[in-house]
C-alpha cells in the first residue's frame, strides 16, 4: 500500500460525442499524501471536474487508475465527500435533517446523530438556522450547510468542486477561513477545484495547474506561503502573477480552440 492517500496512476479520461473525441484527461499521475490541501486550478473545459469526479467514483477514467485510502476507486465511497457548487441540498428538509440524514441512512442510533449535529452546526455557526429550510437560506449559509453534511459523514478526504464559485467576496472569503480552520482542525485530506488564482493561492498547500485540451499537469508546485495567507503581500502577489501567466496561456488555447471549431462549423 502506498503512504500516500491519494494516487492517481496514468489517468486518461476520452469523451466520445457525436461529432468529435474529447480527451478531457491525459497522463494524469499525482500522489497526495494525507492531510494535503490541493487545489486544482485552470480555466474552463481543461478537465478539473473531470479529473475530481473520478476520484469521487462518479465517472471512471477510460484508462489508468485512483485509489484512495489504498482502496482501488471504482465507485463513490464513504472514504469520500464531495461538496458542489450548486449545494445540492433537500429542499423539503431543515438545516439540521439536512446535516443528519447521512448519519440516518447509516443507521447511527438518535442519540448520536443529534450529538453529532449540534457540534456541526456550532463549528459552523448555523445554531440560529436549524430549523429553517435551504429557500430560506443565503447562498453562503446553504454552502455551510453542505460543507457541515460532508463533515457529519466523517470522510477523510474532502472533494470540493468550486464550492464558493457563486458567492460573493465577502462571503467567499469567510467560508474560505472557515474551510482552512476545518481543514487545521480536522486533519482532511481536501482536492479542491477552482479557477481562481487568488482562491488557490489563499487556500492551497500545493498548486496544480492543468492545461486545456487535452488535460495534462502544466504545473505542479508547493505553496509555503505562511497562514493566513496576505493577498497584499509581495510575494503572494509575485505567485499570482505567475500563476496568472501559467493560466492565461491555456485560456488563449481554449479561445483558439473555440474559433477553430466555430470556422469548421
Ligand atoms: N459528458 C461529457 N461528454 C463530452 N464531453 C465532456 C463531458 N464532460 C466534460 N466534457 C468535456 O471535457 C473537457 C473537460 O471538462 P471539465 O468539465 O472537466 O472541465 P473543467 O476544467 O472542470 O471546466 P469548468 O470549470 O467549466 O467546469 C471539456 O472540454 C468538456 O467539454
Amino acid at each position: 500500500m502506498s503512504a500516500s492517500h491519494i494516487v492517481i496512476s496514468q489517468v486518461n479520461k476520452v469523451f466520445q460525442t457525436a461529432e468529435r473525441e474529447v480527451v478531457a484527461l491525459k497522463d494524469i499521475n499525482l500522489e497526495i499524501p494525507q492531510g494535503q490541501f490541493v487545489c486544482l486550478l485552470g480555466p474552463s473545459g481543461c478537465g478539473k471536474s473531470t479529473l475530481l469526479n473520478a476520484v469521487a467514483g462518479f465517472a471512471p477514467p477510460s484508462s489508468g487508475s485512483i485509489s484512495a485510502d489504498g482502496r482501488l476507486v471504482t465507485a463513490p465511497g464513504p472514504e469520500r465527500g464531495m461538496v458542489f457548487q450548486e449545494y445540492a441540498l433537500f429542499p423539503w428538509m431543515t438545516v439540521a435533517d439536512n446535516i443528519a440524514f447521512g448519519l440516518q441512512i447509516k443507521g447511527q442510533p438518535k442519540a448520536q446523530i443529534a450529538a453529532t449535529v449540534d457540534q456541526l452546526l456550532t463549528m459552523l455557526s448555523l445554531q440560529d438556522f436549524r430549523s429553517r429550510y435551504p429557500k430560506d437560506l443565503s447562498g453562503g449559509m446553504r454552502q455551510r450547510v453542505a460543507i457541515a453534511r460532508v463533515l457529519a459523514l466523517d470522510s477523510p478526504i474532502m472533494l470540493m468542486d468550486e464550492p464558493f464559485g457563486a458567492l460573493d467576496a465577502l462571503t467567499r472569503r469567510n467560508l474560505q477561513d472557515e474551510l482552512l480552520r476545518i481543514w487545521a482542525e480536522l486533519k482532511k485530506t481536501i482536492i479542491f477545484v477552482t479557477h481562481s488564482i487568488e482562491e488557490a493561492i489563499y487556500l492551497a498547500d500545493r498548486i496544480v495547474v492543468m492545461t486545456y485540451r487535452p488535460g495534462t499537469v502544466k504545473r505542479d508546485m508547493l505553496v509555503e506561503l505562511p497562514r493566513l495567507r496576505d493577498p497584499a503581500a509581495a510575494e503572494f502577489n509575485a505567485l499570482k502573477r505567475e500563476l496568472g501567466q501559467l493560466v492565461m496561456e491555456e485560456q488563449q488555447r481554449h479561445h483558439h480552440d473555440e474559433l477553430r471549431m466555430a470556422a469548421v462549423d
